[in-house]
Parts: C-alpha cells; sequence; structure tokens
C-alpha cells in the first residue's frame, strides 16, 4: 500500500515504504512473510549469500551464491525486490585480494540483478573517506545500464565545525562530502540518531534521493508506547519526506506522516507555456484569480488618489497595454472611464471584440489592435496598466515595450505596475542539472529556464539584481544593467555544491500593493509565474565561509535583449552567454 494512497495525492506522487531484510534463500517466504501477511511494499534483499566470495567459485566451481530466477516471476522481482548490495565490498581497500574480489562480486551482483529485472540496487556506503575505485567501477558499470537503478547509501552525519576545528583532520565527518566526492568522480552521472543541522541536511533537498532508509534506531517511543520520530526527523521526511509483522507499527507511523503533508495544490500541477500565447496559455493566465486581485486592489487605489470621490463625476482614461483576452481590462471601479485595450496579437483581439460586445462596454472601451510601442495614440492616459512580466521580471522585454507606451502616459500620470525587481540565489538542483547537461551542448547551458523548481537546496536568501521604475523619463535612460552580488552560505550547512541560480521577481503594482514570487516575499495562491533557473557549465562547491561572487548583466542589442553571468569567487566560471550566442529575447 503506498504511503500517499490519500485523498489529494497523485500516484505519481506516491511514495513507497519497503523493509531491509536478513539474507533469506526462501524469497517466496521473505515476500510472503513482508508484504502478503503486511503491508510494506518491497523489500531490500541481498541477492546473494553473504558468505560468498568469488574464491569459491575458482574452488569448487560452482555458483553458491542465489536460488534460481524462477522463484519469483519477472513482475515479482521488479516491483517487489530491490537488491541490496553485498556489504562487505570494499573497492577501496589496501588489501588487494579484498579489493579485486569486491571488484568482481559486485559486477556480478549487478549483473544478476539486472538479470532478475530489478527496478533498484542498493550499494553499500563507502567505507573510507577515499572511495576513488569504487566511483570508478559504478561508472562503469552505469554505462552499460539500461534500466536498473543504483541507490548509493549515504549514513546522515555531519560533525559539528564547533566539535572539530580543522576540517581537514581525520575526525572531520561530512557524509555529504563523501556523496560530492563519488558523484565528482561519476561525472555527476544522473543515477546515483542524532541529525546535523537543517541547514547541512537542507542541501540534501537538491541531491537525487531515491530513497530514505530510516534506521530503527531513529525511532522514538511516544507516551502511549508507540514509535515516533523527534521533530527534525520528521521534517527531514516530509520535506519540501507488518501474522502481525514486527516492524508494523514503524511502517504505520511512517505513513501517518507521509498521509500528514499538505498535497501539492492543483495550481503546482502544471505548467504554463510562457512563450506561446495561444488560447490555452492566455487561459492558464487568466485561471490565476489572485493575480487579477491584486490588479484590481492597486487599480481602485490608483483611481481613488487620482479621483478623489467628490470629483468622480471626471472621466479617466485608462490604459491597458498588452490586454490579452481582456480580463484586466473587466474590472468593475464605480469611476466614469474611458478604457483603451491595446492588443498586438490579432487572436486575442478576436476575443476582445466579442467580450466588449457581450458586456455591452462598446461605449467605454476602445480596441485598439496594435504593438504598443509604435500605436499613435490621439489623446494621453491617466492610468497605464500592462502585464508584461515573466519569472525573471524584465526578461519578456516590459521595459522596452513600456518605454514605447509612456509616450502616450500624461506626465503627472500612474504606470500599474510601478517598478519590479529580479532576485537570484544559489542553488543545488543535480536533477536540473543533469537534465541540462544530457544535452551535451553548450547553447542549452548558456539558456535559463522557466521551471518548477521541485528538488532544490536554497542554499543562501535571494538578493536583488535588476529594478526597472516606471514612467522613467530620465534623459540618460537605459535598460542595460550590470549587478555584482556576494552570497554567504551559513556556516553550519557545510560544503555545497552550486548547479546555478533560482530567479524570481516581485513587482510593485501601486503603492503597498505588490505582486511577485520571490520566495520570502511571494503572492500567495499565485501560479501564473514559475522560477527562473539559470544553470552553470561546471557546478561550483563552495566551502563553509568562502563566498560566492557572481555577475550578472543584462545587455540590449538592437534586435534582442539578453543575460550574461558568471562566477567569480570561490573560482572562476566563464562568462556564460556572451553576446547573447545561446539564449535571447527578440525585439
Ligand atoms: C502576459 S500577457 C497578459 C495578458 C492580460 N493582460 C492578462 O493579464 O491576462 C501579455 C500580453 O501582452 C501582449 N503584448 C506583449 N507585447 C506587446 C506589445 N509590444 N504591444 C501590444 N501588446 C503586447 C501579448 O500579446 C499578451 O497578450
Amino acid at each position: 500500500m503506498p504511503l500517499g494512497e490519500k485523498a489529494g495525492f497523485e500516484k505519481s506522487q506516491s511514495r513507497y515504504c519497503g523493509v531491509e531484510t536478513e539474507f533469506n534463500d526462501n524469497v517466496p517466504q521473505l515476500l510472503n512473510f513482508n508484504l502478503f501477511t503486511s503491508a510494506f511494499d518491497f523489500v531490500v534483499a541481498s541477492l546473494m549469500n553473504p558468505s560468498y566470495r568469488p574464491s569459491l567459485l575458482e574452488k569448487d566451481g560452482v555458483l553458491p551464491f542465489a536460488a534460481s530466477d524462477l522463484v519469483l516471476s519477472p513482475s515479482q522481482w521488479s516491483s517487489h525486490v530491490v537488491g541490496k548490495i553485498s556489504s562487505w565490498i570494499d573497492l577501496d581497500s589496501k588489501d588487494e585480494t579484498l579489493r579485486t574480489a569486491s571488484e568482481t562480486t559486485l559486477k556480478q551482483e549487478i549483473a544478476w540483478a539486472n538479470h532478475l529485472s530489478i527496478q533498484a540496487c542498493i550499494l553499500p556506503s563507502p567505507k573510507g573517506a577515499s572511495c576513488v575505485n569504487y566511483a570508478r567501477c559504478v561508472n562503469q558499470i552505469l554505462l552499460g545500464l539500461n534500466n536498473m537503478h543504483l541507490w548509493l547509501r549515504i549514513p546522515l552525519v555531519k560533525t559539528d565545525d564547533d566539535d572539530v576545528m580543522d576540517v581537514n583532520s581525520t575526525s572531520f565527518i561530512d557524509s555529504w562530502e563523501l556523496w560530492n566526492a563519488f558523484r565528482l568522480l561519476c561525472e555527476h552521472h544522473s543515477q546515483p540518531s542524532s541529525l546535523p543541522s537543517v541547514n547541512s541536511f537542507g542541501r540534501w533537498f537538491g541531491e537525487p534521493v531515491t530513497a530514505a532508509i530510516i534506521n530503527m534506531d531513529s525511532f522514538l517511543t511516544n507516551g502511549w508506547g508507540y514509535p515516533c520520530l523527534s521533530k527534525c526527523h520528521q521534517k527531514l521526511i516530509t520535506g519540501d519526506s507488518l501474522r502481525r509483522h514486527p516492524l508494523r507499527p514503524f511502517l504505520d507511523y511512517v505513513g501517518f506522516l507521509f498521509r500528514s503533508m499538505d498535497p501539492i495544490p492543483e495550481q503546482e500541477r502544471f505548467e504554463p507555456l510562457m512563450d506561446n500565447l495561444e488560447a490555452q496559455t492566455y487561459e492558464t493566465f487568466e485561471r490565476n484569480s489572485k493575480k487579477y486581485i491584486q490588479y484590481q486592489r492597486a487599480i481602485s487605489k490608483a483611481l481613488l488618489d487620482r479621483v478623489p470621490d467628490e470629483e468622480a463625476s471626471a472621466v479617466t482614461v485608462l490604459m491597458v497595454v498588452g490586454a490579452g483576452r481582456g480580463p484586466l481590462a473587466a474590472e468593475e471601479t464605480g469611476h466614469k472611464l474611458k478604457v483603451y485595450a491595446v492588443e498586438k496579437n490579432p487572436n486575442a483581439v478576436v476575443t476582445l471584440h466579442s467580450l466588449v460586445k457581450l458586456e455591452g462596454w462598446e461605449d467605454i472601451v476602445t480596441i485598439i489592435s496594435c504593438d504598443m510601442r509604435y500605436w499613435d495614440a490621439s489623446e494621453k492616459s491617466d492610468i497605464l496598466v500592462s502585464e508584461l512580466l515573466g519569472s525573471f521580471g524584465d526578461n519578456e522585454l516590459s521595459p522596452e515595450c513600456l518605454d514605447g507606451a509612456q509616450r502616450f502616459l500624461k506626465q503627472d500620470g500612474i504606470s500599474i505596475p510601478s517598478s519590479y525587481t529580479s532576485f537570484i540565489q544559489p542553488v543545488t538542483a543535480a536533477k536540473l542539472y543533469n537534465d541540462v547537461k544530457s544535452h551535451k551542448d553548450l547553447v542549452h547551458f548558456e539558456t535559463a529556464y522557466v521551471v518548477k523548481l521541485h528538488n532544490v537546496a536554497r542554499l543562501a536568501p535571494s538578493q536583488t539584481v535588476f529594478t526597472f521604475t516606471h514612467p522613467d523619463y530620465s534623459t540618460k535612460k537605459s535598460n542595460q544593467r550590470y549587478k555584482r552580488l556576494q552570497f554567504e552560505i551559513p556556516c553550519d550547512t557545510g560544503s555545497a555544491m552550486v548547479h546555478g541560480f533560482a530567479g524570481h521577481f516581485d513587482a510593485k503594482l501601486y503603492k503597498d500593493v505588490h505582486l511577485g514570487i520571490e520566495p520570502s516575499t511571494a503572492t500567495p495562491n499565485m501560479f501564473s509565474w514559475f522560477a527562473m533557473f539559470f544553470p552553470f557549465r561546471t557546478p561550483v562547491c563552495i566551502k563553509p565561509g568562502s563566498p560566492l561572487e557572481v555577475h550578472f548583466w543584462r545587455c540590449c542589442g538592437s534586435s534582442k535583449v539578453w543575460y550574461e553571468w558568471c562566477v567569480t569567487s570561490p573560482n572562476s566560471l566563464a562568462i556564460h552567454n556572451i553576446s547573447g550566442r545561446s539564449f535571447w529575447v527578440g525585439l
């Protein structure tokens, strides 16, 4: 029974709970006891007799390591068994006999598991600080594997910096460092009692963690005698994660924790196609009522300031530039309005016409089918309303469009939004990085992506990058920008791998009414925008206490706008997307 069988969870969001077992020759019996007469989903089982050593093979000429593959059907092997690779294996042992035997056995066990169609095998933790040969063997194996996953067991331990002053001393242990060394040696291959500090285990949320192995020692006993986990362990599991089987109460409790997690809200499950303004895209925008509520509040406040109640009979000219299919223009205001809806997309203009007709607004609303940068308006507006924002604020060229539109805003007129700011923060995002890397070209490493950030560790608070204010009548006005930033990662995090930046925006619509996705101030229930991800060509490892220095440019040419970015500390990375060679937005 998957842990996630509850209202609000989709099957794909289910989590499964397995039980680690001792070696048992009789696999059907093992399954019967742990799965069918109790409620675990799978067993983690040794596939080879632990007493097996390759030298036995030479002596006896027999394979003593396992029962026949026929004891289970292929679907049982693949859905109910995760293979446990022999824990005695030590591929970095100084003892050559042990090292060679380990290599032979590892390959043999994986080959056997593959033959059984097992979905995944758990590899034992590296034995010491060095895991070079282990990583080399696993990398070799990964190259030949098709469907089977390898899970590397890593204990969750980190000694406090306070406990050990010298991080290079042998008593300093940070299992993330071990994992990091291992995955670097495997070229970032995409398969891959007390707890450390929240910041340090937070790093794991950006890593490809497939299974959490909860040791029975981690459980406490509550007042009623049932197993429970400390708050810290609960937080780790619920993350962003039994004849009556003796472990059944433990399973029930982990299931209870999983069910107590909030289901992912409906709006987080679909992703808009930001660059493709077809009917479906408009529908996605329009489904986000929160955005329109914020705009409505901003417009009402601006109208009140512009036309006090005692002058309510005066006509206010309101222009909605980039009107889309009309939702921004469709707000009830109670003021005398003359509205212009300017829209460059002729297909959206069709909808605008039918909306105006349907609502009987012919006397109030004039539809202008034109690019706002080139429209020759016959009068000026009091209020200019636009929503041309991208996930990074200015990345859909709102500054350039509004430069054109402010020609027809009165000198004392109001722009909604009045300003917007972009933000970045460094993230560990191993999965995203591997997705980008899988394209095997430079273009993908120099492209910014609009993505829902699922598996990321946010390593430091966001910092502001670029701000644009409207209207802007200054004579030296330029939309080019440059910013240098330094990020400090909390000391108790330990070392961390940065795969790139998460980008967000916040827009000031009018006075205190804002709209944004920057995590610390995000507008609740807003899903029109996902984050932006700016990858690095090479991930950067930062050590505690050494800052990450980054540079960001917004560049403008005659026909395009683009970003360039680079890192200069702790080590330098090449400037990404120089001259907009890989990624730009056309003017
Ligand atoms: C993000 S959509 C917002 C639509 C609508 N205002 C809403 O909030 O649902 C931006 C709209 O601006 C239009 N647009 C973008 N640049 C424009 C320009 N230079 N002139 C006129 N319309 C433009 C696009 O076609 C699109 O309909």
